[in-house]
């Protein structure tokens, strides 16, 4: 019977977020970001376990952040790139893990996922299957920027969702699919297995489970979460 293991590429700086200290250790209801993912999946019984990989040299890794925890390590071998966090990560995870186990790798910067959405996620994949990823159907229609802030055109949106994550496929495939596309920079797993000719599903996600990237998202999954829970 294949494992679910957990792997969190939470080794950016988050730059875009304009903060002191990267965005995933960025108070939310008192605790930091990450410290949301983690409980979500430590309390998640199907997860096997669970992987954090942080910057080598990061100086706002707190061990507190482990306090409770059964399942989960940090791994220090981040990358210049969320490709690279994530393959140095699988690479780590070499002899804890079998070929065929399920890899479900979620941003530390996403605190909004809940069992509800992962749940959906495992469901929607049989033996068969390649993987899956949690997305939004998007909803705005979608203009491409020509010279300075003026429309060059509209995109038609039919047929185009917003990827989201956790992004889960099997250990080997997902590895192997990252090394052979790593010098052209996936932006997220499930291209690098597109590129392999796959064609992962895509499965409904949530606005809670939006990623945390300027500074005013985090008002907005603090409040989304907050609705969710009342
Ligand atoms: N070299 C990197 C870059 C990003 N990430 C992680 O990938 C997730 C999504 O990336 P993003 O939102 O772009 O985070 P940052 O790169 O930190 O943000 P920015 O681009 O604003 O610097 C985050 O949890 C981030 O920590 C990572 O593990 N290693
Ligand atoms: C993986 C991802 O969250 C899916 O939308 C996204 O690609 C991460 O992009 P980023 O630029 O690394 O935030």
């Amino acid at each position: 019977m294949s494992q679910y293991h957990v792997l969190i590429p939470s080794a950016g700086r988050g730059s875009r977020m304009q903060s002191s200290r990267p965005k995933q250790y960025l108070p939310l209801n008192g605790e930091p970001l990450l410290k949301h993912v983690i409980q979500t999946f430590e309390s998640f019984a199907a997860i096997a376990s669970i992987s954090v990989v942080i910057a080598e040299n990061d100086q706002d890794w707190q061990p507190a952040l482990l306090a409770g925890c059964q399942k989960t390590r940090v791994l220090l071998c981040g990358g210049a790139t969320r490709a690279e966090s994530v393959l140095n990560g699988l690479r780590a995870l070499n002899t804890q893990v079998q070929a065929r186990d399920w890899i479900l790798v979620h941003d530390a910067a996403r605190p909004g996922i809940d069992h509800e959405m992962l749940l959906r996620l495992i469901d929607s994949v049989g033996d068969d299957d390649t993987g899956a990823i949690l997305a939004l159907p998007l909803a705005d229609t979608l203009k491409r920027a020509g010279t300075q802030t003026t429309i060059a055109e509209t995109i038609p949106r039919n047929h185009l969702w917003q990827a989201q994550t956790p992004q889960m496929f099997r250990y080997a495939e997902l590895q192997s699919a990252l090394s052979h596309s790593i010098e052209k920079q996936p932006t997220d797993e499930a291209q690098a297995m597109e590129w392999m000719g796959h064609h992962p599903k895509l499965v409904q996600g949530s606005l809670k489970n939006m990623k945390v990237t300027y500074p005013d998202d985090l008002q907005v999954v603090a409040a989304l979460m907050q609705m969710s829970q009342s």
